[in-house]
């Protein structure tokens, strides 16, 4: 080895969730551990994903309430948003819970080396080189790093916004088209509405939300017409972007076979999430990328074996909750030789749009696929007295069970608080709480919560 280079026992490439927590844990299981970081510490979560777009979400949020606020005797009005007092206020809070996870700090305390010399590449199976020069071996490597927006290779794709660079814009869009109706989407598209853009959000795919059991969809589509924004799924396809002579930007798809086209002060892309691969060297290990990602088996193993991917980077579940579960599992993996593996049926998900949407464990159709005979009881909003004191009637809870009522297979809402409930229901399952003793909990008077008591009560009296 050259002076300055350095060995470990684990080698970690990526400190957002899933390199942060695969460090910390293996530093606790005794490893040496260094974590190469490119960027900024906490990865696209905290800095371009999670954290703004949630307080863009509770701007929007405050500007529906204050459109509402006439309906309880509060005059209120809100003529224009302050676009740069907006973005302002995102990077403040952003900064907050930056400096909240202080990373560096609990690195420091667990005795792992942080690397901030660029963009780390293999050299060989046990090696990596930094931009810097400097090379870093170690017995394992946990490769996680994350993801970036894909743009459409189409003409004119460079005319696009990326979700990571929304905040870049120079002023707040009049028009603004989202390609893509996934998680990203359907909440730039909320939030755009909120601020008083036109929205159009177009997709391929049949439905918005296509993660999403099949009702969630139809509910969260449904609101997004009645306040004003265009859906369009089950496109052809997004043909080109072009500057037009306006200065605007016009965006050409096709749909039922013809031609249509719209100008736009802005288009987004938020067609997919492919990992960060492209300089990693990866073909100097023989590990393929397939479907834009790294893959892994069930334990987070590469085909090289003491190289794991876990995170965005392996394109399973890309949450920050699996992230971190995945980092801490592969690194009980690599330093012990553990088997751990992701309990996919107990990771909920859920977006702020207007409504909340959220799901954990099985889709209805995923657990119909299973067992036609399972049971499904769906409650809506409107029979819950929180929801009609709030005047938030709209949205359900949907709980599958199996054939004899037992067990939680699946729960899905859509509505105030959606995220929120389905945690409950979360912490429910990963209890083992049955469908009988869950229909016996006391939630108190008056909460959204309290649905959960009234499906699991509707679940055992056999509504189908
Ligand atoms: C707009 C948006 C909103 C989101 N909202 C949510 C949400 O509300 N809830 C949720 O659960 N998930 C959300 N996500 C998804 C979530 O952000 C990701 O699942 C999560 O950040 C993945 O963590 P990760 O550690 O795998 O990757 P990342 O967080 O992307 O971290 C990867 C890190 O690796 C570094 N890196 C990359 N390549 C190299 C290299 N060669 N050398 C050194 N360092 C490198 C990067 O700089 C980065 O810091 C959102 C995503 C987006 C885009
Ligand atoms: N709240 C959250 O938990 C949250 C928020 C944002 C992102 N994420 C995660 O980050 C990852 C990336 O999310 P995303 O929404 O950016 O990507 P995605 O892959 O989930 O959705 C992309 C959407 O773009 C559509 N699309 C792809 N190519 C297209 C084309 N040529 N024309 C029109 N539409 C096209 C797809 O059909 C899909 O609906 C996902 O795994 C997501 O779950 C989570």
């Amino acid at each position: 080895m050259r002076e300055g280079d350095l060995h470990y026992d684990v080698a970690v490439i990526g400190a957002g969730p899933a390199g942060t927590a695969a460090a910390l844990r293996a530093a606790e299981l005794g490893a040496s551990v260094v974590v190469l970081e490119a960027g900024r510490l906490g990865g696209t979560c905290v800095n371009t994903g999670c954290v703004p777009t949630r307080v863009l979400a509770k701007t929007a949020r405050l500007i529906r309430d204050v459109h509402h606020a006439s309906v309880y005797g509060i005059p209120a009005d809100v003529s224009a948003i302050d676009w740069f007092a907006t973005v302002a206020r995102v990077e403040e809070r952003v900064e907050k819970v930056r400096s909240l996870k202080s990373e560096e700090v609990r690195f420091a305390e667990a005795g792992i080396d942080l690397i901030h010399e660029g963009r780390a590449r293999f050299v060989t199976e046990s090696a990596l080189v930094l931009d810097s020069g400097r090379i870093i071996t170690a017995d394992r490597i946990i490769i996680c790093v994350g993801g970036h927006s894909r743009r459409l290779p189409i003409p004119g794709a460079a005319l696009a916004t990326v979700p990571e660079d929304v905040l870049t814009l120079p002023a707040l869009p009049r028009r603004v088209a989202i390609i893509g109706a996934g998680n990203t989407g359907a909440q730039l598209a909320t939030v755009f509405s909120a601020f008083g853009s036109a929205v159009t959000l177009l997709d391929l795919a049949p439905r918005v939300l296509m993660a999403s059991d099949k009702s969630i969809s139809a509910v969260v589509a449904e609101a997004f017409v009645a306040q004003g924004i265009t859906v369009r799924t089950g496109i052809d396809a997004v043909r080109s972007l072009a500057r037009a002579s306006t200065g605007a930007i016009t965006l050409t798809w096709s749909a039922e076979g013809s031609a249509v086209d719209d100008e736009f002060d802005v288009v987004i892309m938020a067609t997919g999430w492919p990992a960060d691969v492209d300089d990693l060297g990866l073909e100097k290990v023989g590990i393929e990328v397939t479907r834009s990602s790294i893959p892994v088996d069930q334990y987070f193993h590469t085909v090289v074996p003491h190289i794991f991917a876990v995170g965005d980077a392996n394109g399973r579940d890309m949450l920050v909750q699996a992230a971190q579960f995945e980092g801490e599992a592969a690194a009980e993996n690599a330093v012990l030789g553990a088997n751990r593996r992701t309990p996919h049926q107990l990771l909920p998900a859920g977006g702020f749009t207007d409504p909340d949407y959220a799901g954990v464990g099985l889709t209805e159709e995923e657990a119909r696929e299973r067992d036609a005979s399972c049971v499904v009881v769906r409650i809506p909003y409107s029979s819950l007295d929180r929801a009609v004191i709030d005047d938030r009637e709209l949205g359900f809870l949907k709980l599958v069970a199996d054939r004899r009522r037992e067990l939680i297979l699946g729960a899905h809402a859509v509505g105030e608080n959606a995220v929120e409930v389905i945690q409950s229901l979360t912490t429910a399952m990963a209890a083992g709480v049955d469908v009988s003793t869950l229909a016996n909990v006391r939630f108190a008077y008056p909460t959204y919560s309290a649905i959960i008591g009234i499906a699991a009560r509707a679940l055992l009296v056999g509504a189908n």
